[in-house]
């Protein structure tokens, strides 16, 4: 026995409203600091460059319901949802993980994991920006629309107030500045 304490596992919750780069965050992470990305369960069709089990796992809404899920949501007219055994399987081998969720997921997580779930907050004040965004992601004209209309999206335009005070509010306007504020958070979990 040498008395060293096990060091805290950790998950990234990445949060915010569509097109605000929580995906494009969690590529980076896992591209620049080697964290897993856990794949989240959706009932809606994947977009032109998604592949089942690499962006997400694709259920029928008959699939999703069998599903043994930590949290589910409705968005936009689809379910989503994530499985403990997810992060389960991401934690066995390594101490920190991303997910992206929306606002609903973020509370749940932060509610269940306390703060083993640190929270980002991708925030991009302009709507005209997000749906800049989605275009020139390949979304088309109809599906961006009725995204930035969906209630969800509406109300994932602001960090909800129970997330506050634990929240890290990151602005993703200039990239190099959020890469730099992503690598002082990765830094300051390690040394945890
Ligand atoms: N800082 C940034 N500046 C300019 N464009 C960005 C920035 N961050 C991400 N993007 C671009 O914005 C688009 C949307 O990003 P991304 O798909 O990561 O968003 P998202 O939050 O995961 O959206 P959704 O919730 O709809 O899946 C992508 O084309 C991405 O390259
Ligand atoms: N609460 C959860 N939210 C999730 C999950 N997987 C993805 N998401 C969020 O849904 C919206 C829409 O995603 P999109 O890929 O269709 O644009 C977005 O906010 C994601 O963060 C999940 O398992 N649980």
């Amino acid at each position: 026995m040498t008395g060293k304490t096990q060091p805290e596992h950790y998950i990234i919750v990445l949060t915010g409203p569509a097109g605000a780069g929580k995906t494009t965050v969690q590529n980076y992470l896992a591209t620049e600091d080697g964290i897993p990305k856990i794949i989240t369960h959706t009932t809606r069709a994947p977009r032109a460059h998604e592949q089942p089990g690499v962006h997400y796992y694709f259920e029928t809404p008959e699939s999703f319901a069998k599903l043994d899920l930590l949290e589910a949501v409705h968005y936009a007219g689809h379910q989503y949802g994530s499985s403990k055994e997810g992060l389960e399987r991401a934690w066995a081998h390594h101490q920190v993980a991303s997910i992206v969720l929306d606002t609903e997921g973020a509370l749940t997580y932060r509610k269940r994991l306390g703060n083993q779930a640190v929270i980002i907050y991708l925030a991009v004040p302009e709507t005209q920006e997000l749906h800049r965004r989605m275009l020139q992601r390949g979304d088309s004209p109809a599906a961006v629309q009725q995204r930035l209309h969906s209630a969800e999206t509406q109300r994932d335009l602001e960090l909800p107030a129970e997330l506050k005070d634990v929240g890290i509010y990151l602005p993703n306007q200039d990239w190099n500045q959020t890469t730099a504020q992503l690598q002082q958070i990765i830094e300051k979990l390690s040394n945890d």
